[in-house]
């Protein structure tokens, strides 16, 4: 994807501003709905302008650059919100409010030059300058949110939004009754790649030898930053869980070394069906491919990918996310019969019992699969496509 410069800008290009990101659940729904609408304009002959609005620390600082995306800062103010109103007047949480006025300076600049056929906010507090600026400037704002309840961006945005796309049903009668009839239910899109990876890949790209292919596999996932409470109850379960499976463990960049000088002690005859990575980035959708059951938190991307897929999921949801947002999501399908919730204290007893009857038996594994891919919408992408350019077009 390239951005155009604007002397050359053919007169049929669409402009887009995109903001949002912090974690892989705001940017990447960001960054799959940049290239669907890429892709449509580009079967009509038309082209797309880009500018995406980020933080310099966010994951999306990473993946728009890395697709040739043009990426602008602006400064933000991270609220920790807490229910002392002292903590609130924390001088962390005083000083960043006062980055917001000039966040929203730059944006309004940013957007003035840029002058979008429509903003799209996908969430994280970098939206909410831009978010304004759209509205200051009277350009379409179209919000999308990942989860059930908004987070705390997109209702601050609520009111000034032309459209707001969300993922699920369940979010409409959630809204302030005003800004209902903006809502369009899109799904929350997934990356055509995570959709189409191979299992022999991920063999070959990480080096997999070791792994018992007459075996189930499991991918344990923390999230982008990985999860120290998943990490303790994979590290106590490893025995039990090597003596049935393959296990790759996403743990998060910062415990890499920790969790290696503890798998070192692992008898060699099942250590070799054990792998570790911090993040995984390109191969995901292999190991997507080659897991058979996935043990991970339950952020709305990952659940949105998992549906996609058709894979059976024990999930460790964020007891602090938001409105407690992650239970919510894992609860809902736990619901349908397409995952495992463990909710409250998780104990490894109670992760052996999850995991335990996956592994055991692939049918009860592919029951799950088929209700979880029942939950999926991998159309996501081209509806929320449909929603842009209808904002666009008044
Ligand atoms: C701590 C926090 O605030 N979490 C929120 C954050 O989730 P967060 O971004 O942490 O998690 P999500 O599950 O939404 O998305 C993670 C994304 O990163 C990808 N990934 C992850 C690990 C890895 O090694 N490689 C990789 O590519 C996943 O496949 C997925 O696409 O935003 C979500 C969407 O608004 C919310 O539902 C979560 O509650």
């Amino acid at each position: 994807m390239r951005r155009v410069k604007s002397e050359h800008r053919p007169t049929t290009a669409f402009r887009l501003i995109v903001t949002g990101g912090g974690t892989g659940g705001h940017s990447y729904p960001a960054l799959t709905a940049i290239r669907a609408l890429q892709k449509r304009l580009s079967a009509e002959g038309r082209s797309l302008d880009v500018l995406w609005i980020g933080t310099a620390d966010g994951l999306e600082a990473r993946v728009a650059p890395a697709e040739g995306i043009a990426f602008a800062t602006v400064a933000t103010g991270k609220i920790r919100r807490s229910s002392n109103p002292l903590k609130m007047m924390s001088a962390a949480n005083v000083k960043d409010m006062a980055r917001v006025p000039l966040g929203v300076a730059q944006a309004r600049k940013l957007v003035a030059d840029f002058r979008p056929d429509v903003v799209l906010a996908t969430g994280g507090y970098v939206a909410v300058p831009a978010g304004l600026a759209a509205r200051m400037c009277r350009r379409p704002l179209v919000l999308h949110e990942q989860t059930v309840r908004l987070g705390l961006a997109n209702r601050k945005l609520a009111s000034s939004a032309t459209r707001i796309a969300v993922s699920s049903e369940s979010t409409v009668p959630l809204l302030p009754e005003a800004v209902r009839g903006a809502a369009v239910v899109t799904g929350n899109p997934v990356r055509p790649e995570v959709l189409a990876g191979h299992p022999d890949k991920a063999v070959a790209a990480l080096g997999l030898h070791g792994f018992d292919r007459r075996l189930p596999t499991v991918y344990v996932t923390g999230g982008a930053q990985g999860s120290q409470q998943i990490n303790d109850l994979v590290r106590d379960a490893l025995p039990w869980l090597l003596e049935r499976a393959n296990v790759i463990h996403q743990c998060g960049p910062g415990n890499v070394e920790e969790l290696r000088r503890q798998a070192a002690a692992l008898p060699a005859p099942v250590a070799g069906r054990y792998y570790l990575a911090g993040f995984v980035g390109p191969e995901l959708p292999d190991v997507l491919a080659l897991a058979d059951v996935v043990v991970s938190r339950s952020g709305a991307g990952t659940l949105a990918e998992l549906t996609a897929l058709g894979k059976p999921a024990v999930f460790v949801p964020l007891a602090s996310s938001a409105g407690n947002e992650q239970a919510h999501n894992a609860r809902h399908l736990e619901e349908a019969g397409a995952a495992v919730a463990l909710l409250g204290e998780v104990t490894v007893g109670r992760l052996r019992d999850a995991v335990g009857p996956l592994l055991a038996d692939p049918a009860c594994r592919e029951a799950m699969a088929e209700r979880a891919r029942a939950q999926g919408r991998p159309d996501a992408a081209d509806r929320l496509v449909d929603v842009i350019l209808s904002a666009a077009s008044g």
